[in-house]
């Protein structure tokens, strides 16, 4: 296990004592406040000018070319309902926004029914949009999360709270694993869950007449992900690759498994008025059993960390841990937002991390040349059979380039994200309303060929610098976000997918099963294989 931090004793009246006070709190913010410009690369004096820009309703449509939103194109309330309810939409989510991109241009207005939201299709507007943000950016649609924890009496993660709540969970946690360094003491406790990854291929191969095909390798590198993430969130071990998976386990696997599949339906479950779930209970009842489920099994890991710290301290052991340790120690935020931030943590890191996964094994298996390549620099850089670490990756380009150009280009697994803007901005010529809820279109700039020559092309090498003032474009691919609200365990999946990719390369020929055909994505929430992956693991000669 990972030792972040030794306690003593002397943590344990802190551990015991008052939650940060607010004088506290207004140095953290105003330190924040300083960490975010910094993050954004603005000064005080470009806050300054970031304001002045801003305009006020009075002066839209007067002698400036600034345009209203009653202005700006886009599809028809109509067009939308079609296209999305009857002609299945929501699962063609990336689609709809090329399409909508190539139709209406780099800004566009949709409504679906009351709401407008304004899509933003292109890498210098979402880089305005971005750079534009306060010292804490607003997430769009987070009500139902909300509400059902004002219901249970629980407490908001990063994922769902705002404001000062958001900003003080935020410049806990971003302390202890924003930093590749940070996470690189995780990197045992991920080879461990690698080497168990790596046995159970191997039994799965035995379960195929080829001996070396497995079923949908989603669910192996699910199971995968789960493991490595709670590996360093909770700080043991789960048994996700074991052949029996312990109960507790499976039923949190169901719960996250009743989010995902029921996602349509749980999606617009804030959205359907309360008034009406009587009527239509199902989805505001499977949405609130989903998450009993996820926060139950927190609760019970968080809680058994809790007891054997207790316990430690009772004796007079020093107590050593990893990051749950940690913040079970400080006390920087209550146990209730423990829980509901290992929870979201946890929630946030799997399907990302295991979609991420399984298509970069697809692309590997469809481009054996490149996957000869990058075996070839991974056994050059480290020697035959040795186990890299988070401090080899750097000196892996290649697989860097796999998770980017899987990631950051071809399958962004949010294709879209969301804003609620706080301020009036002029985005494009137009005028957006503080409160309009905007859409950024990262899949569509991630295809966009000005942005990336070749677009459709699987090229890992296009993401190598060839001199140090070399940079690939930034603000066309966003896989993680931007700036002070973009994704916390960003190290940590990178830490899980660089080391297990590097693992595989070294073990085995990935090759594509006869039974997979070109397999489509199609967005269930996050953009997922259409249909199963099977793929191939042939071992390599050693
Ligand atoms: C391939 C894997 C992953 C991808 C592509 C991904 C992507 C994202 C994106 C796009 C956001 C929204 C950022 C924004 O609004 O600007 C986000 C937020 C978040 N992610 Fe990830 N994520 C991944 C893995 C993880 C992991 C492993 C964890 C936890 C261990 C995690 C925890 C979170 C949390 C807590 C937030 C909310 C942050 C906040 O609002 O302050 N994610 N992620």
């Amino acid at each position: 296990m990972a030792i972040l931090n030794k306690f003593t004793t002397a943590c344990w009246k802190n551990f015991q004592g008052d939650r940060p006070n607010r004088q506290l709190f207004s140095i953290v913010r105003a330190l924040h406040k300083s960490a975010a410009s910094e993050a954004l690369g603005i000064s005080a004096a470009g806050e300054e000018t970031m304001a002045k820009r801003l305009i006020t309703p009075a002066n839209v449509g007067e002698k400036t070319t600034i345009k209203t939103l009653k202005e700006m194109p886009g599809p028809s309330n109509l067009s939308n309902i079609i296209e999305f309810f009857w002609r299945d939409g929501f699962s063609r989510i990336h689609e709809i926004q090329m399409k909508h991109r190539q139709m209406y241009g780099k800004i566009f207005k949709s409504r679906f029914g009351p709401q407008m939201v304004v899509s933003v299709a292109d890498r210098d507007l979402v880089a305005e949009v971005l750079r534009a943000e306060g010292v804490a950016p607003q997430r769009a649609n987070m009500e139902s999360w909300k509400e059902y924890r004002d219901m249970r009496g629980r407490s908001t993660g990063l994922i769902s709270a705002e404001g000062e709540e958001w900003l003080k969970m935020r410049s806990v946690l971003r302390q202890l694993i924003m930093r590749p360094r940070d996470v690189a003491v995780f990197s045992d406790d991920v080879n461990e869950v690698v080497d168990d990854l790596i046995k159970r291929i191997s039994i799965l191969r035995t379960e195929h007449s080829d001996g070396a095909t497995v079923f949908n390798v989603n669910d192996l590198f699910f199971k995968y992900a789960m493991e490595g993430v709670a590996a360093i969130l909770y700080e043991c071990r789960l048994g996700c690759l074991e052949n029996h998976i312990p109960q507790e386990t499976q039923d949190y696997i169901s719960a996250l498994h009743l989010m995902f599949s029921s996602f349509k339906t749980t999606m617009y479950a804030g959205a359907i008025p309360k008034w009406l779930r009587p009527v239509i209970p199902k989805p505001w009842e499977e949405f609130c059993l989903s998450w009993d489920g996820l926060f139950k099994f927190s609760r019970i890991h968080v809680d058994k960390r809790l007891a054997e710290i207790k316990s430690q301290l009772e004796r007079g052991q020093e107590v050593q841990g990893g990051l749950l340790t940690h913040m079970l120690i400080t006390r920087e935020m209550s146990v209730e937002e423990i829980y509901a931030n290992v929870t979201e943590m946890l929630l946030a890191g799997v399907d990302t991390t295991s979609f991420t996964l399984s298509w970069a094994s697809y692309l590997l298996a469809q481009h054996p040349h490149i996957q000869q390549q990058i075996f070839t620099e991974v056994t050059k850089t480290l020697g035959p059979g040795a186990v890299a670490t988070a401090d080899d990756v750097p000196r892996l380009p290649l697989i860097r380039g796999l998770v980017k150009e899987t990631l950051s280009r071809l399958f962004p697994v949010l294709p879209g994200n969301g804003r609620i803007t706080q301020d009036d901005l002029v985005v494009g010529g137009y005028f957006i309303p503080k409160g309009t809820q905007l859409a950024l279109c990262h899949y569509s700039t991630s295809l966009e060929e000005e942005n990336f020559p070749d677009a459709l092309d699987f090229q890992p090498e296009r993401w190598i610098r060839k001199h140090t003032t070399d940079r690939v474009d930034n603000f066309g691919s966003l896989p993680f976000g931007y700036g002070i609200r973009s994704c916390i365990g960003k190290r940590i999946a990178e830490l899980e997918m660089h080391l297990l990719l590097t693992r595989l390369i070294q073990k085995f020929h990935i090759g594509m099963s006869p039974l997979t055909d070109d397999v489509k994505a199609k967005t269930h929430g996050l953009l997922c294989p259409a249909a199963p992956i099977h793929l191939q693991f042939i071992d390599r000669e050693t």
